[in-house]
C-alpha cells in the first residue's frame, strides 16, 4: 500500500499518456521505447513541427517490484520480459537448464531500462575511437563524450564538477543511498592488489569504484521516467503500448521505408511514416523486424519465402558479455544481503518512506572494478576484464531468484551451492570484456510471433575462455587481501563434480568451471552492425541509415560494430541522443 501510495499518488513526473488510436500518419515512427527509442522520441519531438509516433509492444512500467533496485532479478520472465532462450550450447553454459542462457529483454515502457541491474558504465574511450577508426566518422570518444553529458544528471558531487560528468540532464545518475561494508572494503582490496580506487568513467578507465547507477530518489530511473515523463505534455508525441510492430513495410520499387504494420489491441493497422521510421527495438528485435520486412541475408530470408528487399548481414556480428557466475566466497560476519535480513517490513518501509536501505542496492551490485589479465597490455588503459562485486551469492536467498532467473540446473545446485543457502557469502563476477567469439540471430519463422533463433557461440574461441580463467584467479587473489580476509573471507571451495578429473583450483578447472556456470551479463549487441560503405558486414551506415533502404534507420544496441568495454545502457541512450541529432541535422533542424 505505501509503495502504491508513493508512486502512484505522489510521485512528482506521473505517468506517461498514451494514445488509444494513433493517427494514420506521422512524420516520424519510432518502434521500441526502450534504452535508445525513448531517448530518440523525446528528442525528435522537442521540433514542435514534428510529429513523432512511439510504438511499444508491452505496457507501462509496473512501478512498485520494478522500482526496488535490489529487487531487479524478480521481473525476469514476468510479463514484461520478452522471455528469450539461447539455443543450447556445446563450450557454455553447460551447468544451466538444457545448456541453455535465458535472454530477458524488456517489453515494457523503457525496455531493458526497466529489467536491467541499473549500473551505470559508459566502456572504454577506446572502444569508441575504434568504432571511428572503422570508419564512423564523428563516433569516437571525443564527439561520444558531449552525448554521454547531455542526459546526465549526476547526484554525486565528488563527479558532477570533473569534466567527465553533468548535472541538469533528464537521466538520473547516482550511488546508491546505503551500501554493505563489503563495498568500500571490495574498493580497499583492489587497492592491495594494485589498482586505484577511481571514476571508471572518467579519464581512465582501469580501477575500482563504489557503482553509480541510474537511479533517483532510492529508485530506478529507466529510460522511460526519465525522457517520457517529463514531456508527457507535449502534443506532437504520441505514445501507444501493446502495439507489437510485425514488420516494416518497404516499397520494392523505390526501395523506401513507407508504413509499419502492427497488431494493437487485437486489430492488424498500417500507420505511414512521411519522413523516417527508425526501429529501436533492440538487438534481438530489431533485426527480427529487419528480417520479417525483407531486409536480411538473402538465401536465409528465401528459404522461409520472405521476398528479399535488401541482401545484408542482418543478425550476424552477435556480441555479448559473459560472466563466471559461481566464484562465491563465505564470510563469517553478518555484512551480506542475506535475504531475511533485507526483504522485511523495515527495509520495506525504509525503502519506500526514505528511498534508503538495503532495497536501493544496484540489482545487488555495490563495486565495479576494470582490471587486466596477463594478456591485456597494461600500459594501454583497455582492461579486458570486469569484476561485479555483490555482497550476495545464488545461495543468499535460498536459490530462489538468481538461481531461477539464470536456469542453474538443480545438479549444479544441489551439488556445489545448496550448502550456501542463507548464509553470509559475497561473489566477484569476471566479465569478458571484449570477446572474440560472436554468434548470430536468425529467423526461425517467417510468422513474427514465433521467437527468432539465438546462437551466441559463448566461448568458441579459445582464448576467451582463457581471459576468464585468469579473471577467476583475480577474484581468488582479491579475496585474499587484507581488506576482505578481516570478514573471515575464503572460497567456497566445493568442487564441480563435472570439473573435478581436472585437478581442483587448476587453470583447466576454472576453465571447465567457467564453462560449466556461464552467465550473460545481459549485453546482446552488433546485429545490424554500423560501418562504412566497403564493409561487407555493415547494415547501417554512419549516419544510421540501413543501406540499400531509404527513409529506415536503426537505433538501438544492435549498431554497435564491437561490444564496449563495459554495460550497455548508458551507451545505448548515448547512441540514442547522438541519433536523435543526426536525423535532426539530416532533417535541416538545428541541434
Ligand atoms: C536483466 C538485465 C540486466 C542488465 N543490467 C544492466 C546494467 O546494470 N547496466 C547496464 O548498463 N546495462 C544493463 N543491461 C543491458 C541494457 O539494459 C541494455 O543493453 C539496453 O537496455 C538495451 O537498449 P536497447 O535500446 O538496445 O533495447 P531495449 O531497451 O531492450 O528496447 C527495445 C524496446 O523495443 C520494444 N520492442 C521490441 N520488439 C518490438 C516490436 N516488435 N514492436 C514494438 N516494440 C518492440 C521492446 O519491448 C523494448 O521496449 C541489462 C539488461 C538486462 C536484460
Amino acid at each position: 500500500y505505501i509503495g502504491y501510495e508513493v508512486y502512484e499518488f505522489n510521485d512528482p513526473e506521473g505517468r506517461p499518456f498514451v494514445e488509444l488510436d494513433p493517427l494514420p500518419i506521422y512524420d516520424f515512427i519510432v518502434v521500441g521505447a526502450g534504452s535508445a527509442g525513448a531517448v530518440v522520441a523525446s528528442r525528435l519531438s522537442e521540433n514542435p513541427a514534428w510529429n513523432v509516433l512511439l510504438l511499444e509492444a508491452g505496457g507501462d512500467e509496473p512501478e512498485i517490484v520494478s522500482n526496488a533496485p535490489a529487487l531487479a532479478a524478480n521481473l525476469q520472465m514476468t510479463r514484461i520480459d520478452w522471455g528469450y532462450r539461447t539455443e543450447p550450447m556445446t563450450t557454455a553454459c553447460l551447468g544451466l537448464e538444457g545448456s541453455r542462457s535465458k535472454w530477458p529483454r524488456g517489453k515494457v515502457l523503457g525496455g531493458s531500462s526497466v529489467l536491467n541491474y541499473m549500473l551505470y558504465v559508459r566502456g572504454n574511450r577506446r572502444d569508441y575511437d575504434r568504432w571511428e577508426s572503422f570508419g564512423n566518422p564523428e563516433w569516437g570518444y571525443d564527439d561520444l563524450l558531449y552525448y554521454f553529458k547531455k542526459s546526465e544528471d549526476n547526484r554525486n558531487p565528488y563527479l558532477a564538477r570533473t569534466p567527465y560528468h553533468a548535472a541538469g540532464g533528464y537521466l538520473t545518475v547516482q550511488e546508491a543511498p546505503w551500501r554493505t561494508p563489503l563495498a568500500t572494503a571490495f574498493v580497499q582490496a583492489g587497492i592491495e592488489i594494485g589498482y586505484e580506487n577511481r571514476d571508471i568513467n572518467g579519464e581512465s578507465q582501469t580501477g575500482f569504484m563504489i557503482a553509480q547507477g541510474t537511479i533517483r530518489r532510492g529508485s530506478r530511473c529507466s529510460t522511460s521516467r526519465a525522457f517520457l515523463r517529463p514531456i508527457r505534455h507535449r502534443p506532437n508525441l504520441h505514445i501507444v503500448i501493446h502495439a507489437h510492430v510485425l514488420k516494416v513495410n518497404i516499397d520494392h520499387v523505390y526501395k523506401r521505408a513507407w508504413s509499419v504494420t502492427m497488431l494493437h489491441q487485437g486489430r492488424m493497422r498500417i500507420i505511414q511514416a512521411r519522413n523516417e521510421i527508425i526501429l529501436s527495438a533492440g538487438a534481438v528485435s530489431s533485426p527480427h523486424i529487419l528480417m520479417l520486412s525483407g531486409v536480411g541475408p538473402a538465401e536465409h530470408l528465401t528459404e522461409l519465402g520472405i521476398p528479399v528487399i535488401q541482401d545484408a548481414a542482418v543478425g550476424l556480428n552477435l556480441q555479448d558479455h559473459i560472466g563466471f557466475g559461481g566464484l562465491a566466497f563465505r564470510v563469517d560476519q553478518p555484512i551480506t544481503l542475506v535475504q531475511s535480513r533485507y526483504e522485511d517490513m523495515v527495509s520495506a518501509f525504509r525503502y519506500y518512506v526514505n528511498g534508503e536501505g538495503p532495497m536501493t542496492v544496484l540489482g545487488g551490485v555495490e563495486t565495479l572494478a576494470f582490471v587486466h589479465s596477463k594478456y591485456s597490455n597494461v600500459s594501454l588503459d583497455w582492461p579486458d576484464v570486469q569484476f561485479h562485486l555483490i555482497p550476495a551469492t545464488i545461495g543468499s536467498d535460498g536459490g530462489q531468484t538468481i538461481r531461477r532467473a539464470l536456469g542453474v540446473s538443480n545438479f549444479l545446485w544441489e551439488t556445489v551451492y545448496k550448502e550456501l543457502s542463507f548464509t553470509d557469502s559475497f561473489s566477484a563476477i569476471p566479465v569478458l570484456l571484449r570477446p572474440k567469439s560472436k554468434g548470430y540471430i536468425k529467423l526461425r519463422s517467417a510468422h513474427p510471433f514465433i521467437p527468432p533463433i539465438i546462437v551466441p557461440n559463448y566461448l568458441t574461441e579459445p582464448e576467451d575462455a582463457a581471459i576468464l580463467v585468469e579473471g577467476a584467479k583475480l577474484g581468488l587473489a582479491l579475496s585474499q587481501t587484507s581488506a576482505l580476509r578481516r570478514f573471515g573471507a575464503r572460497l567456497h571451495d566445493t568442487p564441480y563434480p563435472q570439473c573435478v578429473h581436472l585437478g581442483l583450483f587448476t587453470d583447466e578447472y576454472w576453465e571447465c568451471c567457467a564453462r560449466h556456470y556461464t552467465s550473460t551479463i545481459y549485453h546482446p549487441c552488433g546485429t545490424a552492425k554500423m560501418g562504412n560503405a566497403t564493409d561487407p558486414d555493415a547494415v547501417v551506415d554512419p549516419r544510421l541509415r540501413v543501406y540499400g533502404v531509404h527513409s529506415l534507420r536503426v537505433v538501438d544496441a544492435s549498431i554497435m560494430p564491437t561490444i564496449v568495454s563495459g554495460n550497455t545502457n548508458a551507451p545505448c541512450i548515448m547512441i540514442g541522443e547522438k541519433a536523435a541529432d543526426i536525423i535532426k541535422q539530416d532533417w535541416g533542424f538545428p541541434t
